[in-house]
């Protein structure tokens, strides 16, 4: 990610782009551009729909009726998600068949689509080989990661973290989300940690999950990979192309259009409008210098034992702007000091990737 929130050379002005971004609350139903370069039709509702538990998938937590704060641990801020501008955990979901899918066949067909060389779920997996790094053709991974210091120290740290990223890789969807994050100049999340957030959203069980800062789609197909079936990711960011992107990625990952909501607008403008306690899992991964306002925002909405994701938090020489390095540097700082200090949170870093900064919030 850039400082300007992952957008890079893209030659505009991204700060008024994102002022005059306006607030739409879009479900994903419609045909993905090819491109990304234009904002797809959708159904926009500038009224976010009314909370209630009509449309909500057997099961899901509703929030009609709940009372405000309810199941929200003691200390969390209040205030935020109230009163009728409040965007329901989960909307009423769109039916309708799946839209084109990528999954070849004998694939895993909902949005587990692997490379070329995984076996489908009725094919009998081949050997492999755990002492060995994985080649790309093992893991279909557009990814290589070179070594800069090969022999030495430094470079048994970078070869351990070189095989931890190469070791799930990317797949095809992946692979090709990450060309056009490039084409875009989104810088997406790599593949440890893309690997580390459908690892999240499975073992948490993830039924209603929010992402901050939607790009290029990798993060959205990867947490989408291991969410039930009922789940709703709602995914958040200020470029309307951006979410054209995200939504093809889903498309060819081969999931329904009502899986993901997408909201198109400012975060720190979207996130209040979200019901207290209402997520199992929250991803980070838009603008750095709000990341510890993202972050009292997430452990807002969490439910206990929910987790939130922060990408990008080692911030690998990126920025070049000394100025602008600097308020990152210390928003990022900021944001690691208070996931460790927060009695609320199990703070866990993992170092994969740019680094994930995760945490529990305690029950
Ligand atoms: C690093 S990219 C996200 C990459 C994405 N997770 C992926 O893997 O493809 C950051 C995204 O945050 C968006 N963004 C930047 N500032 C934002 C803001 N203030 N509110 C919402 N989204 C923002 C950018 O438009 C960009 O798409």
């Amino acid at each position: 990610m850039t400082e300007d929130g992952g957008r890079r050379g893209r030659g505009d002005d991204g700060e008024n782009r994102r002022a005059r971004a306006t607030l739409r609350v879009v479900d994903s139903t419609s045909t993905p551009s090819p491109s990304g370069s234009r904002p797809p039709a959708p159904t926009d509702r500038t009224t976010p729909p009314p909370a209630d538990d009509a449309g909500s998938p057997a099961g899901a937590p509703g929030l009609a009726g709940r009372r405000r704060g309810a199941g929200r641990p003691p200390g969390t801020r209040a205030g935020g998600a109230h009163g009728s501008n409040r965007i329901p955990v989960y909307p009423r979901v769109p039916t309708g068949p799946l839209r084109v899918t990528a999954t070849p066949p004998g694939r895993r067909s909902e949005g587990h689509a692997h490379g070329p060389t995984r076996p489908g779920p009725d094919e009998e997996p081949g050997p492999r080989p755990l002492g060995d790094p994985p080649h790309d053709e093992e893991t279909g991974s557009a990814v290589t990661v070179a070594l800069t210091d090969p022999t030495g120290e430094a470079g048994t740290t970078e070869r351990l973290r070189a095989r931890s990223e190469q070791f799930t890789g990317d797949d095809e969807v992946l692979a090709a989300a990450r060309e056009r994050a490039t084409e875009h100049g989104i810088v997406p999340i790599g593949p440890g940690a893309c690997a580390a957030l459908t690892f999240l959203a499975s073992a948490t069980r993830a039924r209603s999950v929010v992402e901050i800062g939607s790009g290029a789609g990798l993060g959205t197909v990867s947490l989408l990979r291991g969410m039930p079936r009922e789940g709703l990711l709602t995914s958040i960011d200020c470029e309307a192309p951006h979410q054209g992107l995200a939504r093809q990625a889903c498309v060819e990952a081969g999931f329904a259009p009502g899986r993901v909501r997408m909201i198109t607008g400012r975060a720190l403008e979207v996130l209040p409008r979200l019901s207290d306690a209402g997520y199992d899992l929250v991803l980070v991964d838009a603008l750095t210098v709000e990341y510890p306002r993202y972050l009292e925002e997430a452990v807002r909405l969490l439910r206990p034992g929910g987790v939130v994701a922060l990408d990008n938090v080692l911030w690998t020489g990126r920025v070049n702007d000394p100025v602008r390095r600097e308020a990152i540097s210390s928003a990022l700082r900021e944001t690691v000091r208070a996931v460790r200090t927060d009695e609320r949170l199990a703070p866990l870093l993992l170092p994969v990737s740019d680094g994930l900064l995760c945490a529990s919030l305690l029950p």
